[in-house]
């Protein structure tokens, strides 16, 4: 995930690939609660792993379930069995609309008919979305629920005993958010010594999650009887039993991202997503036929979906959402790409999600330059042909952060394509903790569109330790230029080579066998990361430094690192030779005493012994045979940047060069 305040995309131009998408949000809370109320234990396959799931899992902790996760396999649910064993707990639930609505009608049923108190509290967002419906269908039941706050909206506290009123229906609306009726649904099994019936109150929106609500119900042992969308009558006797195992599907409102990506960018192969298809319970795997309208072609298996470019531009749309409430966002930033303006209408319960969905979208829609209309309960976008580079504010919403990442590939509708700025990309965490990762494994961008910012200096300057900052507060990959020399010194040094001889050592580039992962540096399947990091290998590695056809062998691995969303690049010549068109070049230097100093301490830090001065005349002999040899010797590039940190803590020397940045980027 990037925990990082902002993350820039470039232009992206082409998709292609496989990506498996992470568990439904809605099935995968609506199995914890159903499996944690059971009776006995529940294996839970695939279980979405983000913040929206990790606070229902810590209510579920509080309220007495036991909770074990087998490593690398399911999560094991031991349940209360339908019987309060902790009756006094204050739980927090984030801005998980998924656990505040069933948790309330759950705790006030178990509270009501075994006495306890709870309270159920939230952000601030959550505490501004309304609940008043379900509260006031608690209440007719006979369960007593007091609002903290404002009266209608969370912080609630649950309290009991009280006497239950289940002879007569209990009345929800269902025109605002169709978690209310799930919440009751999911709840009532609880209570049900009789036949208890709800009656919907008004047009039920989002059918689709009701339907996923009554077959995760079917599946735990309660078959409610449904008259229409308007009354559902859960038999008297109702008992969940665990059906011992479950598996979650893929998230059907993460699909839509990809399948946009494939009807966007997928011109030449499909993008293969893996996880939803035709057989998927959720409602919004019907994205895809809006997709379709618009021009994607798509093949679906029970679980898979296969998606391409169709139509281009795309078709543009006119289309009541209400069926496909959260995946519709994607259809938003889809119209920039259509051939006229596209309407989304029936999208009033967009007003009352983790942000207002409708003020936002138009808000940051019109940042990109695009023209946007709103009314109430509906939205027009215009085509987009000059896109403007925008930092789109993503109101600690997921959706907002994921759908506007689409924007990137403007490149493929205008010549002067820009970047797009995601504020808070952590937000994804929500439902989707590493979409970016999983975008970034998909797509492509010209090599020439991907930012790169290069830092060269002479030994223990600091430049790794600076490079590793700035890439790691931008989200961007990282080249250490110097391990490819280390791993060329070692490698011929073992093979028994004359590290003078050029050709020889050369030679031996292209069948090196090296990975650079998670900090771990392979050569075969050999970790040679600490003898790498060892000054032996540092003198090697300038030795064959030296000769410009090892330079040139190792060029195309070097460009190989200049991938999405931006490379920082450390070494000699990143800026003057490998890199020259990166918009940023720092040339960092130190005195030769600062720089012996540092190292000194960096390896008695590892417990390698060293002198000062055989530091200090090693890195000086270095520094002499690096910027005394023909090939790319080490000097700033014309247009660098150079900073002496000699008196700087690391920090101060990140934050000018990323100070430095800022002023080169577009936002
Ligand atoms: N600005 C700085 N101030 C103090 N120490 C630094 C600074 N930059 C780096 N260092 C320290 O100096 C040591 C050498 O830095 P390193 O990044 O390995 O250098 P290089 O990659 O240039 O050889 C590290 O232990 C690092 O923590
Ligand atoms: N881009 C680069 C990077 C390293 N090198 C060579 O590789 C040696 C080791 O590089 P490094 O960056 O790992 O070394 P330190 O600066 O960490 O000591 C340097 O002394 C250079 O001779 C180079 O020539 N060009």
């Amino acid at each position: 995930m990037f925990k990082i305040p902002f993350l820039d995309l470039p232009p992206l131009r082409a998709a292609a690939g496989t990506v498996r998408l992470p568990g439904s949000k809605s099935i995968s809370n609506r199995v914890l609660l159903l499996a944690g109320l059971s009776e006995g234990q529940t294996l839970v396959h695939d279980l979405l792993d983000s913040d929206d799931t990790a606070v229902m899992l810590a209510s579920l902790k509080v309220l007495g379930c036991q909770l074990e996760q087998v490593p690398g396999g399911p999560l094991k649910v031991t349940g209360i069995g339908g019987r309060l064993v902790n009756k006094d707990a204050q739980l927090f639930l984030g801005n998980a609309g998924t656990a505040m609505r069933p948790l309330t009608a759950a705790l006030a049923l178990l509270a009501a008919t075994q006495g306890g108190a709870f309270e159920l509290a939230g952000v601030a967002r959550m505490h501004e979305r309304p609940i008043g419906d379900l509260v006031d269908a608690l209440r007719e039941l006979g369960c007593e629920i007091a609002c903290l706050g404002s009266e209608g909206y969370p912080p609630l506290r649950l309290s009991g005993p009280s006497r239950l009123r289940l002879a007569e229906p209990v009345r929800v609306r269902g025109d605002v958010s169709s978690q209310f009726l799930t919440a009751l649904l999911l709840a009532l099994p609880l209570v049900a010594t009789q036949d208890v019936v709800i009656e919907v109150v008004g047009e039920l929106i989002s059918k689709p999650y009701v339907h996923i609500t009554l077959e995760l119900l079917k599946r735990f042992g309660i078959e409610v009887r449904a008259d229409g969308w308007q009354r559902f009558t859960i038999p008297a006797g109702s008992r969940y039993r665990s059906p011992g195992e479950v598996h979650v599907e893929g998230d059907a409102s993460s699909a839509s991202y990809f399948v946009a990506l494939g009807a966007i960018a997928a011109a030449e192969t499909p993008i293969r997503i893996e996880g939803v298809g035709s057989a998927s319970l959720q409602g919004d795997v019907r994205f895809v036929e809006a997709a379709q309208a618009m021009g994607a072609e798509v093949r679906a298996e029970a679980n898979a979906l296969e998606v391409k470019r169709g139509a281009w531009p795309l078709k543009a749309l006119d289309l009541d959402c209400n069926h496909i409430p959260d995946a519709a966002m994607t259809l938003a930033v889809m119209a920039l790409y259509a051939d006229g303006p596209s309407t989304l209408r029936n999208i009033a319960s967009w007003r009352v999600k983790e942000t207002d969905r409708i003020a936002a979208m138009a808000t940051e829609l019109r940042k990109l330059g695009a023209s946007v209309e709103e009314g109430p309960d509906w939205l027009r976008v215009h085509p987009l042909r000059a896109w403007k580079p925008a930092s789109i504010h993503t109101y600690d919403d997921h959706r907002v952060a994921m759908c506007f990442s689409l924007a990137a590939f403007n490149g493929l509708v205008t010549d002067s394509a820009v970047p797009v700025r995601i504020l808070e990309p952590h937000c994804v965490a929500k439902t989707f903790p590493d979409y970016f990762e999983t975008l970034f494994e998909v797509v492509t961008a010209r090599p020439e569109d991907i930012p790169v910012l290069t830092i060269d200096g002479p030994t223990a300057s600091g430049k790794g330790t600076l490079a590793d900052e700035v890439a790691h507060e931008l989200g961007y990959v990282i080249l250490d230029s110097g391990m490819l020399y280390r791993a060329t010194g070692l490698a011929a040094h073992r093979a028994g080579l004359d590290l003078d001889d050029g050709a020889a050592v050369a030679a031996i580039v292209p069948a090196m066998d090296l990975h650079f992962r998670k900090g771990r540096v392979t050569l075969g399947e050999e970790d040679i990361t600490d003898a790498l990091r060892a000054e032996a290998a540092g003198l090697m590695a300038s030795q064959v430094a030296a000769h410009p056809q090892v330079r040139s062998a190792l060029n195309q691995l070097q460009l190989d690192f200049r991938r999405v969303p931006g490379l920082v690049a450390d070494g000699r010549d990143m800026g003057s030779t490998v890199f020259p068109d990166a918009p940023l070049k720092v040339f960092l230097t130190a005195s030769a005493a600062t720089r012996a100093e540092r190292r000194y301490k960096q390896l008695i830090s590892k417990g390698i012994s060293a002198s000062m001065e055989g530091l200090r005349a090693d890195l000086e002999a270095r520094d002499a045979r690096d910027k005394g040899r023909s090939a790319s010797p080490l000097k700033p590039a014309q247009d660098a940047q150079s900073l002496d940190n000699s008196a700087q803590t690391i920090e101060e020397s990140r934050d000018l060069v990323l100070a430095w940045w800022a002023e080169r980027r577009p936002f």
